[in-house]
């Protein structure tokens, strides 16, 4: 189980808090999205649960050990228990759909193997599993730079499936798509969820996306928890606090669903 306690995350040049007192505890088959205004804290958020980001207090508690208590080895093994998605992919554009996904497998290999770019028959065939699961078999000899955002996104999403995450985070992985393709991804998103039994946390601005798909939502801002509950309580006033949105015509996105 991953728990946030009463965590703050506050950076140098800032004069608040980026997280203030943040508590939060996600649960087995959550799906989970993360709504609020640009600089709400939402990109914190998702860095402390990987480790990136180490509050100030507080603390980030995975099945019930506390990050800050760990020594590196056992923070390596709790990073690779985390699978994370990204809004630019992060992607080796001149390597291959296959040669990026096998990077999934980093995280369990020696430094020296890694750098010689030696994968066993398993791997190879672990990652070409997943390929296939993302729906690009037909892409795997192909350097990435050359697929579109989507494909790429499906890249990233097989890469992190590689890892055999137990949490899949996501930040912000569909804002650099059109509408049609982000649903498409995130319903791959949704389905590999139940397939792989992940814990799935995602940032997203598109609220009609987050309605859709997730089955809790958490709204932050101004570094606080400000809404923490199932997608239909997540009300037009709620939508309003959130964005501080005066009026439906102002509303970047819609609610229907
Ligand atoms: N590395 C950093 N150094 C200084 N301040 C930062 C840093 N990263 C984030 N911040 C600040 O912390 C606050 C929260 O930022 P964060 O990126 O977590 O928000 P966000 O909700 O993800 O925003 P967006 O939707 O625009 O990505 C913002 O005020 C931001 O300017």
């Amino acid at each position: 189980m991953l728990e946030i306690r009463n965590v703050t995350v506050r950076y140098p040049s800032m004069k608040d808090n980026a997280l203030n007192s943040i508590n939060l505890t996600f649960h087995e088959g959550d799906f989970i999205c993360v709504l609020g205004k640009s600089g709400a804290g939402k990109s914190t958020l998702i860095r402390c649960l990987n480790g990136l980001q180490k509050p100030a207090s507080g603390e980030i508690v995975w099945d019930g050990l506390p990050l800050s208590t760990l020594h590196e080895e056992q923070l390596q093994k709790v990073r690779r228990e985390m699978g994370m998605i990204f809004q630019h992919f992060n992607l080796v554009p001149r390597l291959t759909v296959f040669q990026n996904v096998l990077t999934g497998m980093f995280g369990y290999r020696s430094s020296f193997k890694n750098l010689i770019g030696w994968f066993t028959s398993e791997e190879k065939s672990l990652a070409k599993q997943v390929i296939q699961e993302v729906g690009l078999t037909d892409f795997m000899d192909r350097r990435v730079e050359h697929l579109s955002g989507g494909q790429k996104q499906r890249v990233g999403i097989a890469r992190a499936l590689l890892q055999q995450p137990r949490v899949l985070l996501g930040d912000e992985p569909v804002a650099s798509l059109d509408p049609g393709t982000s649903d498409r991804i995130f319903s791959l998103l949704k389905e590999m969820h139940h397939r792989h039994k992940l814990q799935t946390i995602i940032n997203v601005h598109d609220v009609q996306l987050a309605k859709r798909y997730a089955t809790r939502i958490i709204a932050l801002k101004e570094g606080e928890v400000i809404f923490d509950g199932k997608p239909e309580q997540f009300t037009d006033d709620m939508y309003v606090h959130t964005y501080d949105a005066s009026g439906y015509s102002e509303r970047p996105y819609t609610l229907t669903t």
